[in-house]
């Protein structure tokens, strides 16, 4: 089928069915918006006007994408800034854990939803660089005693993956976002392999089976139907293809719970307003993160999804948790 035809019919299946779905619970008594089964959408709605959160309020589906897109439409000048004070430069921790994990070889195809300015992008790139700089030491060190293996791959180089060229894509719904990544990549001299794409998570602008990785970092607790995204996530995998989400997630232990719940509600927004003039966007930084689902949860979405071999790791004692699936 030709891609636009197929978009169209995805697009009604998907219509169709969110139709059928009306406040249906999972077995697993989770709603299909993935917030536990008290969610608001699933039992306030009212002759087809679906609510959702936003934060902590309640609104209407179709009025979340809208102030999601304010609220980064606000913060975008601020964002990266505002990320190194609140968590004291961690989340770069954060985010370099996510490529130790992913561990990409010269050849991936990234897809990066949600990437905003890029942080996720620019490190994958990074780390290919010096896996190929690594690659090219080792294969010169071998050339001086070769051993047979390095004699049979020197006739074969011509599909090794070293000549695949590595790609990553950033697409995100908020242009802002995607303008100060930019001017971020001309500032780095980064160029070759990326690009920058407007897009939905929920309804991706790409065919199927074309990404060895989807990352999606802080993204996904924006996203409306949380079930939609991971299904065109796995859509544009390739088989055998990784998901890998970082997101906030439940903090274990009572103790720095508390200290953790003191912090992001008395001190985030004051930041925010002292350096982002924007006390109300980082309030419902914090809220989103209490109405996203806990390790468990996110974990059965995926699966629920289609994703094999799931597992999380807890960072920061659970202040963050990074899930990874894959598709088969
Ligand atoms: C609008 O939407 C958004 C806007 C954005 O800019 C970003 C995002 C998405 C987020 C990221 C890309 C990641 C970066 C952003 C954050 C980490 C901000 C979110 C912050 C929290 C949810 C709070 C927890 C943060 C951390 C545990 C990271 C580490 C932070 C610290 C260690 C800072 C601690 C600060 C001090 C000790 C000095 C200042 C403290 C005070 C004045 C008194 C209050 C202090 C306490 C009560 C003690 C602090 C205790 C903790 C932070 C608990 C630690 C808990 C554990 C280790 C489990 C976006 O969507
Ligand atoms: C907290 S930022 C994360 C940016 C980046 N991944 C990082 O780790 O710094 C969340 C991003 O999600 C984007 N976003 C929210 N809803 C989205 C959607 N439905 N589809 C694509 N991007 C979305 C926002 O525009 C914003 O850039």
């Amino acid at each position: 089928m030709a891609a636009p035809m197929r978009v169209l019919v995805r697009r009604a299946i998907r219509l169709s069915l969110r139709n059928v779905s009306v406040g249906s619970v999972s077995a697993a008594g989770r709603s299909s918006c993935g917030s536990a089964a008290s969610c608001c959408r699933c039992f306030s709605e009212a002759a087809g006007d679906r609510n959702t959160h936003f934060g902590f309020e309640t609104v209407p589906e179709a009025e979340k994408a809208k102030r999601v897109y304010q609220v980064f439409e606000n913060v975008a000048q601020k964002y990266d800034i505002m990320n190194d004070a609140m968590s004291l430069g961690i989340h770069r921790l954060w985010k370099d854990m996510l490529l130790h994990v992913m561990h990409p070889q010269p050849g991936a195809r990234l897809l990066d939803v949600a990437g905003g300015t890029g942080d996720i992008a620019f490190r994958f790139l990074d780390y290919i660089q010096s896996q190929q700089e690594r690659q090219r030491r080792r294969e010169a060190m071998s050339s001086q005693t070769p051993s047979w293996q390095d004699i049979s791959s020197s006739y074969s180089t011509e599909d090794g993956e070293g000549d695949r060229e590595s790609s990553a894509v950033v697409c995100d719904i908020n242009k802002e976002m995607l303008k100060v990544g930019k001017q971020k990549a001309d500032n780095m001299g980064i160029s070759a392999g990326l690009s920058w794409v407007v897009g939905d998570a929920e309804e991706l602008p790409f065919d199927d089976d074309q990404f060895d990785i989807y990352t999606i970092a802080f993204g996904i607790r924006n996203v409306t139907h949380i079930d939609q995204a991971l299904q065109e996530a796995l859509r544009v995998l390739k088989p055998g293809g990784r998901f890998m989400c970082l997101e906030f997630s439940k903090v274990t232990n009572p103790v720095l719970a508390r200290l953790y719940d003191a912090y992001s509600f008395q001190v985030i927004p004051v930041l925010g307003e002292v350096i982002a003039g924007d006390w109300k966007s980082y309030q419902y930084l914090v809220e989103s993160i209490r109405k996203f689902p806990d390790q468990e949860e996110f974990k059965l979405m995926m699966e629920d999804a289609g994703f094999y071999c799931v597992q999380y790791y807890n960072l920061t004692g659970g202040v963050v948790a990074l899930h990874s699936g894959f598709k088969l």
